[in-house]
């Protein structure tokens, strides 16, 4: 049977990154999608976007919804200090499965705890499971009608503290717009708005940086 688009960028991978360079990985993918077949990789534009902030916040814990195939995770876990840890859910095993082969290929699978299931299940076990006390960062880029509820649900559960860096993909395309209302609005955070591209094409797109206050 035909093979699937994620299996498709996998070969990509392994056919021209080199193991062990996240970076070799990153523009593999990013030539697959450019010039073979587009995928909602966060992409080159946003991704510098997201390298900056990840490097502004130098994570110790870092939490990422929406694993997909591990683009977003390699362009994270790449910039992580020696000892911190990216835990990236995913709840489609077929998803999981190319991700984790992604990551390996970068090498960067000590940094990074894949954990196939849905964030409504595991964002209230992450203390009790994962040891994790509190996150420094967290990125979006799971369904776009459960931005909402997680970031609810992480705010409940004590995962966030005061200076928590949210950031949130697609706010502008699909779009986010109950999750963008709350969080502008509310006066535990402190966001804005980063104006870019949608992945790969010339649509408008961003990601918005939200700082949690408490
Ligand atoms: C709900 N809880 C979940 N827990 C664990 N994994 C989850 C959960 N929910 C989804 N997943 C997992 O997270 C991923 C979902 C990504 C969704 N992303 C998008 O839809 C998305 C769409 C576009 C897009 C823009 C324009 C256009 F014309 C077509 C597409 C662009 C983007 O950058 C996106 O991120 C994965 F697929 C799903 O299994
Ligand atoms: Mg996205």
């Amino acid at each position: 049977t035909r093979s699937t688009r994620p299996q498709r960028m996998l070969k990509a991978v392994q056919k021209n990154a080199t193991r062990g360079d996240p970076l070799s990985v990153i523009s593999a993918i990013d030539r697959f999608c450019r010039h073979s077949e587009w995928a909602m990789n966060v992409g080159d534009e946003k991704g510098t976007i997201l390298d900056s902030v990840v490097s502004e916040v130098n994570p110790a814990m870092a939490l990422e919804l929406g694993t997909y195939c591990g683009y977003s995770t390699v362009r994270i876990a790449r910039l992580l200090p020696p000892g911190a840890r990216l835990v990236t859910l995913e709840f489609n095993g077929d998803y999981a499965a190319i991700a984790r082969q992604v990551i390996e290929w970068a090498g960067l699978e000590d940094m990074v705890q894949l954990v196939e299931g849905a964030s409504g299940d595991w964002i209230p076990r992450m203390k009790e499971h994962f040891g994790v006390k509190t996150f420094d960062f967290i990125f979006l880029d799971h369904w776009k009608d459960r931005y909402l509820p997680d970031i609810k649900l992480l705010e409940e559960c004590g995962l966030l503290r005061k200076g928590t860096v949210v950031l949130a993909d697609n706010v502008i395309c699909p779009g986010t717009p109950d999750y963008l209302e709350y969080i502008r609005n509310s006066p535990s955070y402190e966001s804005n708005y980063f104006r870019s591209h949608l992945e790969y094409t010339k649509a408008e797109d961003g990601l918005e940086k939200s700082v949690y206050v408490g």
